[in-house]
C-alpha cells in the first residue's frame, strides 16, 4: 500500500443491464444504471452518495460488494482490482468489506437468535461455532445492546436495535470498509440519530471507511467527508461534503438542497420538468429536460466533469454563471413547450 493510496478507487465504472426482449422479434433493451463514474474514498473517511431513487446509488454499492460486475471501468480496493482476484483474495475481500442495508428485517434470519446472527459471518469464515458464538456478548456490547439480547430473535427487537444487530454482525469479522445502503432511512427520527452516532463512533474507534448511501441530506452531511451527487447514473457533482451540500454548484444539487431544506425526504421530492426515461435518455446534458438554466449547448453536448477548485468537481456547462446568478433562466423545455 502506498502512502496516498485510497481505500476505494473507482475509475470510469459503468453498469448496463440488458432487459429481456418483450416478444420473439422484439429487441433486448438496455438500461445504463451507472455511467462513467469515478471517485476515491480515502482510508477512514466516508463517501456519501445522494440522488433521487433510480439514480444508480445501490448499483454502485452492489459493485463494491461484488454482487454485480461493472460492464466498464476499473474498481479497486487498496490498489487491487476487485474483479481480478484469486479465490484466496476473494475470500479475504469478503471479510474486509461488509454491508448494512436499509431493512435489517429482510437481512436478518427470523429464526436465528441474535448470538447466532452476529457470529454467523465468523463461522462462514471458518471459525468453529462455539468460539464464534462466544464472541457474541462482546459484539452486542460494542453496539450498545445488553447481554441478554443474545438470546432474543429479530422480531423481539425494535427497529433501531435490529439495525444495531446488523451493525454488530457486519463488524464481527473486523472489516475495513462498510457499505451502508440507507442504513437509517427506515428508522424513526429519534432512533436515527442514535444509530448515526454509533456508526460515527465505530468509524473513529476502528478506523473504518464508509460508502454511505442516503436520501436525507442532513444525515449524509452528518456522516460524510466527501459527497457525490448522482443523476441518472452519473455523478454530476463531487467534493467536500460541507461545500457540496452547503454551496452546491450544479443546478440539480442546488434544487435538491433547496427542496430538502423544506424537510421533504428526497424520495418524495418533486422537480419541475420532464423526467427522462432510462431507456431513452436525452442528448447532451441529462438534466437539461428539468433544468431552467439549459440552452442549446446543453442539448448538443454532454458536460464533462470540471474542476471547480478545492477538490470540488462539477459536470455543468454553465456552473460559473449559475453560481454567480448571471445565467438567464431560458430552459429549452420552456421554449419547446
Ligand atoms: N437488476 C437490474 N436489472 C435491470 N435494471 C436494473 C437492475 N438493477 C437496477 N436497475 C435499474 O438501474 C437504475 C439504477 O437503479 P439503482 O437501484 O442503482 O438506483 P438507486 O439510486 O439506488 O435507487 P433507490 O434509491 O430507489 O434504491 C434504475 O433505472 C433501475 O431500474
Amino acid at each position: 500500500m502506498t502512502a496516498n493510496e485510497p481505500m476505494v478507487e473507482a475509475s470510469g465504472i459503468g453498469k448496463t443491464f440488458t432487459l429481456p426482449a418483450q416478444s420473439l422479434f422484439g429487441e433486448a433493451k438496455r438500461v445504463a444504471a451507472v455511467v462513467d463514474v469515478s471517485f476515491r474514498i480515502p482510508h477512514g473517511r466516508t463517501f456519501g452518495l445522494v440522488g433521487e431513487s433510480g439514480s444508480g446509488k445501490s448499483t454502485i454499492a452492489k459493485m463494491l460488494l461484488k454482487l454485480e460486475a461493472p460492464t466498464e471501468g476499473d474498481l479497486r480496493v487498496e490498489g487491487q482490482p476487485i474483479f481480478r482476484q484469486s479465490p484466496a483474495e476473494e475470500l479475504a475481500y469478503r471479510r474486509k468489506v461488509q454491508a448494512v442495508f436499509q431493512d435489517p428485517y429482510g437481512s436478518l434470519s427470523p429464526r436465528m437468535r441474535a448470538d447466532r446472527i452476529v457470529s454467523e459471518p465468523l463461522r462462514a469464515h471458518g471459525m468453529p461455532r462455539r468460539e464464534a458464538e462466544a464472541r457474541a456478548p462482546d459484539l452486542l456490547r460494542i453496539v450498545g445492546l445488553p447481554p441478554e439480547a443474545a438470546l432474543k430473535y429479530p422480531h423481539e427487537f425494535s427497529g433501531g436495535q435490529r439495525q444495531r444487530l446488523a451493525i454488530a454482525r457486519a463488524l464481527s469479522v473486523d472489516p475495513q470498509l462498510l457499505v451502508l445502503d440507507e442504513p437509517v432511512s427506515a428508522l424513526d427520527v429519534s432512533v436515527r440519530a442514535q444509530v448515526l452516532a454509533l456508526l460515527r463512533d465505530m468509524q473513529q474507534r476502528l478506523g473504518l471507511t464508509y460508502l454511505f448511501i442516503g436520501h436525507d441530506l442532513a444525515v449524509v452531511r452528518y456522516l460524510s467527508d466527501i459527497v457525490g451527487v448522482m443523476y441518472f447514473g452519473r455523478v454530476v457533482e463531487v467534493g467536500p461534503a460541507r461545500q457540496v451540500l452547503r454551496q452546491p454548484f450544479h443546478p440539480y444539487t442546488r434544487r435538491l438542497v433547496a427542496l430538502a431544506s423544506g424537510d421533504a425526504p428526497l424520495g418524495a421530492v418533486r422537480m419541475q420538468g420532464e423526467l427522462p426515461s432510462p431507456l431513452n435518455p436525452p442528448s447532451g446534458c441529462l438534466f437539461r429536460t428539468r433544468c431552467t438554466y439549459a440552452d442549446t449547448t446543453c442539448i448538443d453536448q454532454r458536460p464533462e466533469m470540471r474542476d471547480a477548485g478545492s477538490e470540488h468537481m462539477v459536470a455543468c456547462h454553465h456552473y460559473e454563471a449559475v453560481v454567480a446568478g448571471t445565467k438567464a433562466e431560458t430552459g429549452p423545455q420552456l421554449r419547446e413547450a
